[in-house]
Order: structure tokens, then C-alpha cells, then sequence
């Protein structure tokens, strides 16, 4: 199984990537996607996050009122820190239990677009890393138009993550959308054409089909065992 991570920057363009790949058939997992589903009311993520911050950050109806969170924790480093902290667990095991099915379904590649892959050390399980870069400037400016957020508030955000330049020298391939989305279609189809390559052997070993076919051949090799066990036995 090839575990594709796909990351980026707060608005540099993943959703529109991760989209491109659902286009062509490709199963993705969505960390922004799970985390909205571990902070809905009465799920213990929700509980952990309003033990630690207060009913303050609940709207009326229960639900956590997220632009709210955001404010907070995207202006306060300790208190994003510690949002970070109380939701990881449940994330990372949200994602993993997600890439589970798909691979129980017998997909053999699968995307996994994680905005904080770095940040939240869990490059070491997907290969290659697809980084969706952008300028720091078009960043800005597609976020505020995005958001509709004043730059103060875009800036704050795109601080709160690592930088998109020190991602680049950590990831596999790069996805420069600087430029327009015709661009970025053009620059996708590159990419399609190295992640469809045939699965290495280790990758394969991953699939469902190589487990498998290492546990068929386990219980072949048991009743040839005992098959000649009990022949020289006879004899
Ligand atoms: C703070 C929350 C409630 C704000 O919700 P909101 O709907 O406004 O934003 P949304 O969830 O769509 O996130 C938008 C983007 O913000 C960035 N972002 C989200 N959380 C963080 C964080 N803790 N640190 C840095 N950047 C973050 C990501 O690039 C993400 O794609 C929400 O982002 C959240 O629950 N964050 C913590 C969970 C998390 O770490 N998510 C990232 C998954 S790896
Ligand atoms: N090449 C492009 N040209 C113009 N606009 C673009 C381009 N790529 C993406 N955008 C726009 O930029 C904004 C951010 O893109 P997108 O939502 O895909 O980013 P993201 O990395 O998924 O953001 P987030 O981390 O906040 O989820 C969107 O409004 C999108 O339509």
C-alpha cells in the first residue's frame, strides 16, 4: 500500500489538489475533515477541548463555536499548544482508522491530506510527501480573500504553522501554485505520473493483497510441515 501525504500551508491550495485527486478516483483522507468530526458535540475530543477551555467557546446549541476557538488559538501560542495537545491523539487515530477501511477495501494507493504533517511528526508514515507550495505573498492575499479576514488576522495563521520554505526541503515532490490552476493542472498530472508507478515490494507487502498473500503462504507452509512430519513418521 503507498500512503501518499499531501500538505501544505493554511490556503495553499491542498483542498483544490486533494479535489484533483478525487477527480481521478483516488481515495483521500481529509485531516481538517476528521478533526471537525472529533470536535462534535458530545465525542470525547469535544469533552477534552471544553475541560480545557471552557464553556466559553460553545455556542448555544452545544457545538463548539469554531471561529471563536480559532481567534483564540491562532493569536495564543500556549493555547494553541494546548489544543494541539488534547486533539492529536484522537486525530491521528481518526486518520488511522480512516486509511484502515480504504485499505480494507483493497485500495492500493491512497491520499492522505494532513495540513500539520510536519508540524505533527507524522511524515515517517507516508511516502512520497506531495507539498503544495505557494508564495508567501499570493498566500496572504487568497487567504484573506478566502476567509474574508482582515491581514492581521490571515498573518496570524500562516504564522501559527512551519514556514511553506522549510516544508520544501522536507518533502518529496513540490506543487508550485503560484501560478494560475491551469498551471496547477498541468503540474498535477506530473505528479499522477509518479505516484501511479507500480508499487515497490515493501509497499506491496503493505497492500492487502501481499498480506494476504504472506499469510496464505504461512498456512501453505504449515500443512506442507506437518504433511512431511507425518510422512517420515509412516516411515
Ligand atoms: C481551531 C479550529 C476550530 C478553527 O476551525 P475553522 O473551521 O475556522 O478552520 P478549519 O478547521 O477549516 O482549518 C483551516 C486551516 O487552519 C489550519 N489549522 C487548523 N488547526 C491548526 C493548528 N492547530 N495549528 C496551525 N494551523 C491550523 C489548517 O491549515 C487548516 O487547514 C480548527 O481549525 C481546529 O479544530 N483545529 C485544531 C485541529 C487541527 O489541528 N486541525 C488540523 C488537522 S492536521
Ligand atoms: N492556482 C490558483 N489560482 C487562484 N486561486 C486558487 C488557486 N489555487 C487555490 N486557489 C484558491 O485559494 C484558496 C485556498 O485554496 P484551498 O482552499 O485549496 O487551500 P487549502 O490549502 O486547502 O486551505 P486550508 O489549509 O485553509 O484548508 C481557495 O479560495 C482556492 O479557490
Amino acid at each position: 500500500m503507498r500512503i501518499v501525504g499531501l500538505t501544505g500551508g493554511i490556503a495553499s491550495g491542498k483542498s483544490t489538489v486533494s479535489n484533483l485527486f478525487k477527480a481521478h478516483d483516488f481515495p483521500v483522507v481529509e485531516a481538517d475533515l476528521v478533526a471537525r468530526d472529533v470536535l462534535k458535540k458530545g465525542k470525547t475530543g469535544w469533552k477534552k477541548v471544553v475541560s480545557a477551555f471552557g464553556d466559553d467557546i460553545l455556542q448555544p446549541d452545544g457545538e463548539v463555536d469554531r471561529p471563536k476557538l480559532g481567534q483564540i488559538i491562532f493569536s495564543n501560542p500556549e493555547k494553541r499548544k494546548l489544543l494541539n495537545r488534547v486533539l492529536a491523539p484522537y486525530i491521528w487515530f481518526g486518520i488511522f482508522w480512516e486509511v484502515l477501511k480504504l485499505w480494507m477495501e483493497g485500495f492500493k494507493i491512497i491520499v492522505v491530506d494532513v495540513p500539520l504533517l510536519f508540524e505533527a511528526k507524522m511524515e515517517k508514515w507516508t511516502k512520497p510527501i506531495v507539498l503544495v507550495w505557494v508564495d508567501s505573498e499570493t498566500q496572504l492575499q487568497r487567504l484573506m480573500l478566502r476567509d474574508s479576514t482582515s491581514e492581521d488576522d490571515a498573518q496570524n495563521r500562516i504564522n501559527a504553522q512551519m514556514s511553506l520554505d522549510l516544508k520544501k526541503t522536507k518533502a518529496d515532490l513540490v506543487i508550485d501554485n503560484t501560478g494560475s490552476l491551469k498551471d496547477l493542472r498541468e503540474q498535477f498530472r506530473s505528479i499522477l505520473v509518479i505516484i501511479t508507478k507500480p508499487l515497490t515490494w515493501t509497499e506491496f507487502g503493505f497492500s492487502r493483497r501481499g498480506v494476504a498473500l504472506f499469510l496464505l503462504s504461512i498456512v501453505v507452509g504449515v500443512l506442507m510441515y506437518f504433511q512431511r512430519s507425518l510422512y517420515t513418521s509412516s516411515l
